[in-house]
């Protein structure tokens, strides 16, 4: 690290200088680094938006294969650009359930600390389509020996051939880079190698001017000095690692541009994010809480479905953060990541909601308090279950229990905690994984039920992962043995029942699952495998007939009377 130099805003900055009204750490003006800087400027030049090159526009829809004619434009929520369903090639609406476009993303890292279990070059994935290591289910595939690279010991590939093809694209560069730093984060992973590939001279002059016109919020991230100092460091890592061949001008503009513009990689079967891939058109698409379509990756493939109808002239919009956390986290990440309010309806509503039930700024105050002591409580509790003897306090799950009770109780004036309200649901339902793990099926069915039933969210791509998650559950209630105790000393549902709402459970997550996944997904046809599977052995009546209805709503309602959650909560049958 290079000794500081003045950076006030009057003097004449060169490209050694941190941008004006920077106070985050200057580079040394005698250091080497910028000897090759072909690129002295700090600042940014005016961006021009995408939207104003319909030559540019057109390259940049030319990269996907779109399934809906879509344009570029002017957006309608935010400052520059916005993808949108055509209205000039197109007059009828999209439904809802529909690819929008699948692609090959110009780059992508998978963080191996998240997901070891993909291959770095053609990631594919060792685990089942459920996201099971193959030693827990027994299935082998062709990928079932991915490994680390010798060198760096992080980056992971499926074969020889990967890992042959991945040194001369990418990891010849990047094999020291990750052995320093192992647990770098996605987009800083990228950015070398943006970096190192517009040196090699890969990234075509098209790719370039689309980096060029990149969201970077560059001032924003000047002004504020920790921001700036936050992101000094990875960038001078950048300039050292080219061998100071590249200018820290350059990298300076291009690290913000990625940390707005790549996607969090989530792979269908899971709602964690496992990497970050850097798309061309998915850079172009603007945030929504409630949003129009959703991206999900399978393979070397990101897919974006629309998860309502969208009208023609009508702008595409995905969430860039976990739909299910509350408004005020959203907000504050979305603020601090990203440099915007958002003032979606969805926002709006919630916002008037808490202020409804919570009446006075005090009250709310007190619910962020307790929403943020949930997440931590069950942080500690899923790190203590991967951690045995590390820290018992957490381990005893009936404790955890009691203490979200005490979290959530005397935060609404008048009534009990709101089932829906986060972090509840989710608190909810790693509870309930958890007490599985321990094979306490009473807790565990009870919360899963509650979690998941009582949660917001109601169709779509986390609706199918929710129910997933209780499905699992359920699945291990249903092979109680008939003699077992819990019947008669919990009242746990009897097995008729388990299996009666199993089935119609599955039943309705396989057509939510094509609807929001598509037909031909992987996890799709792995979650109608298994409902096929298990139909397979009922030989009475069966999901889809008349008699089958009468002994799902039956079922339905005692088990949700056992578990504690109202019977409007429960599910519809071809809903
Ligand atoms: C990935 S870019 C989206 C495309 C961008 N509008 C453009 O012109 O290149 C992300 C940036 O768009 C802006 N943005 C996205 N959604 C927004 C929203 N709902 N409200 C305000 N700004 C938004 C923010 O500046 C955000 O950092």
């Amino acid at each position: 690290m290079g000794t500081k130099t003045s950076t006030n805003s009057t003097s004449q900055t060169g490209p050694k200088d941190l941008p004006v009204a920077t106070a985050g750490k200057p580079i040394d003006n005698n250091d080497n680094d910028n000897d090759n800087d072909s690129d002295d400027d700090w600042t940014p030049p005016p961006r021009e938006a995408f939207h104003t090159d319909p030559k540019l526009c057109h390259s940049i829809l030319r990269t996907v294969a779109a399934s809906a004619p879509l344009r570029i434009l002017s957006s309608t929520i935010s400052m520059g650009s916005g993808l949108f369903l055509d209205n000039k090639t197109n007059t009828s609406p999209l439904p809802a359930g529909r690819e929008i476009y699948r692609s090959v993303p110009l780059m992508m890292y998978i963080n191996p600390d998240l997901n070891p279990n993909i291959c770095h070059y053609c990631h594919s994935s060792n685990t089942d389509a459920f996201g099971a290591p193959p030693s827990m289910t027994g299935t082998k595939t062709e990928t079932e020996t991915i490994k680390s690279c010798s060198g760096c010991g992080v980056a992971r590939f499926c074969s020889k051939k990967c890992q042959r093809l991945a040194w001369t694209r990418f990891h010849k560069d990047e094999c020291k880079i990750l052995k320093e730093h192992p647990k770098m984060r996605g987009e800083y992973l990228l950015l070398h190698r943006l970096v190192f590939w517009q040196q090699r001279g890969f990234v075509t002059t098209e790719q370039g001017r689309v980096v060029e016109g990149l969201e970077t919020h560059f001032t924003e991230y000047s002004k504020v000095e920790e921001r700036a100092a936050e992101i000094y460091d990875v960038a001078e890592d950048v300039v050292k690692a080219t061998g100071g061949k590249v200018g820290m001008g350059l990298v300076w503009r291009l690290l913000p541009a990625m940390r707005t513009n790549c996607v969090g990689v989530r792979m269908a079967e899971k709602k964690d994010v496992v990497g970050a891939a850097f798309d061309l058109l998915t850079a172009v698409i603007n945030h929504s809480c409630e949003p129009n379509a959703f991206v999900f990756f399978e393979g070397n493939e990101l897919k974006v479905r629309s998860l309502r109808e969208i009208a023609p002239g009508e702008e595409i919009t995905i969430s860039y953060v976990d739909k299910n956390i509350d408004v005020a986290a959203r907000r504050k990440l979305l603020q601090h990541e990203h440099f915007f309010e958002c003032r979606c309806i969805r926002c709006r509503n919630e916002h008037k909601e808490h202020v409804s039930l919570l009446k006075t700024s005090k009250n709310i105050a007190a619910l962020h308090l307790a929403q943020r002591s949930l997440i931590t409580l069950m942080k500690n509790a899923v790190w203590a279950a991967n951690h045995p003897g590390m820290n018992a306090q957490f381990e005893d799950l009936a404790t955890i229990e009691a203490q979200l009770r005490i979290h959530t109780s005397n935060v609404f004036t008048n009534s009990e905690w709101p089932g829906h309200i986060a972090p509840l649901p989710m608190s909810r339902m790693y509870l309930a994984a958890l007490y599985l793990d321990q094979e306490k099926l009473v807790p565990a069915l009870r919360l899963a039920l509650q979690g998941k039933l009582m949660s917001r969210c109601k169709s779509g791509p986390d609706w199918v992962n929710e129910m997933m998650d209780l499905m699992s559950v359920l699945i291990v209630a249903g092979n109680i043995p008939p003699d077992s105790p819990l019947y008669q000393a919990e009242g746990f549902p009897t097995m008729d029942d388990t299996h009666a709402v199993t089935y119609g459970y599955l039943h309705e997550v396989c057509k939510e699952a094509g609807t929001a996944f598509g037909g031909d997904s992987k996890y799709t046809k792995a979650i109608c495998d298994m409902f096929a599977g298990l139909l397979a052995k009922k030989p009475d009546a069966r999901p889809g007939s008349k008699e089958f209805a009468v002994e799902f709503e039956e079922g339905q309602k005692r088990v949700l009377a056992w578990a504690g959650v109202l019977e409007e909560f429960g599910i519809t049958l071809g809903r």
